[in-house]
């Protein structure tokens, strides 16, 4: 499926945040509808769209039979979603946050029966500055790492699922770095090893993160802030255009990212 061919959606937490967010981008995007929306708790239509019991996704899945169910709830939820999309032949795309080991290992069996896609941040801004990360954190052997995430006060999971991400680029890179340490307190002298982590919750800070190198009388800062959540609702949707139609499998935005770019490559060639 092209990224012009016509997509219909499933959203589920379409009453959350983010839920939300993908159903009114869904709304702009041409060729896309929005065939099923579910929320766990009763919430008015969003952008014109009715919301659903999340406990009749079964039988919507099968009657409606969308392209791709798109989700942002929370770890139990999304693990039980996705065994939903695996019993109904429907692709997963799924922003959550917060997963536990043994809750990645379901969204993962899920991943056998059709294709699912995973990824803790739907902005190409953040994508980008893995990147960098990854390269300044390999250009700069010996330099301390400080990771630090902000975000809004009803955030849940800390630290944040894209500051995981970023820990574990990090950690590939400079195998020297493995202990992470969540904020300090007291005699807490630093150790060669040590990766900070601090998660700051404040007003409605949409996502930021920073991850500062330090080292031989010079600092490096590389940050990333989000304007709204928009950015991740289309980046969502250009994932879920994307994943359409795939062989079942595990994927990450990257393979979006990395598609797009391909795609670009040969249209200038
Ligand atoms: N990957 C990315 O780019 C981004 C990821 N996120 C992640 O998306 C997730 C949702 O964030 P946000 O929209 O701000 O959160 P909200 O709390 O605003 O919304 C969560 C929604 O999911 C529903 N929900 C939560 N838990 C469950 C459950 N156990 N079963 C069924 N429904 C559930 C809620 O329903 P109810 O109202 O009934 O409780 C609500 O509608 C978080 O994990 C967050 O970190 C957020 C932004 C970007
Ligand atoms: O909960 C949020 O809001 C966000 N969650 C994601 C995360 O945990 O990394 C992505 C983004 O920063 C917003």
């Amino acid at each position: 499926m092209s990224a012009d061919s016509p997509l219909s959606v499933a959203v589920t937490g379409a009453g959350g945040r983010m839920g939300r967010e993908v159903i009114a981008a869904a709304a702009d995007r041409e060729g896309v509808t929005v065939a099923v929306a579910v929320n766990r708790s009763p919430v008015d239509p969003v952008a014109g769209v009715a919301v659903e019991d999340a406990d009749r996704l079964d039988d919507l899945l099968a009657s409606e039979r969308p392209d791709v169910l798109i989700d942002f709830t929370g770890p139990d939820s999304a693990v039980a979603y996705a065994e939903a999309c695996a019993g109904a032949g429907v692709p997963l795309v799924t922003g959550t946050t917060g997963f536990a080991d043994g809750q990645i290992e379901g969204l993962r069996a899920a991943s056998d029966a059709v294709p699912v896609l995973k990824a803790s941040n739907f902005a190409r801004g953040v994508a980008a500055l893995r990147r960098a990360v990854r390269e300044a954190a390999a250009a700069l052997p010996g330099y301390d790492v400080e990771l630090t995430e902000t975000h809004h006060n009803a955030k849940r999971d800390a630290p944040s699922g894209t500051a995981g991400s970023i820990l574990d680029d990090v950690e590939e890179v400079r195998e020297d770095l493995d202990e992470r340490v969540h904020g300090r307190e007291g005699d807490a002298p630093r150790s060669a090893g040590e990766i900070g982590v601090h998660a700051r919750r404040a007003g409605d800070v949409t996502g930021e993160h920073e991850v500062l190198l330090a080292g031989n009388r010079e600092t490096l800062e590389l940050t990333h802030r989000a304007g709204d959540r928009g950015v991740f609702a289309e980046g969502a949707l250009d994932a879920a255009a994307w994943l359409a139609g795939r062989d079942a499998g595990w994927y990450g935005f990257a393979d979006v990212l990395d598609a797009g770019a391909a795609a670009d490559g040969a249209a200038n060639e």
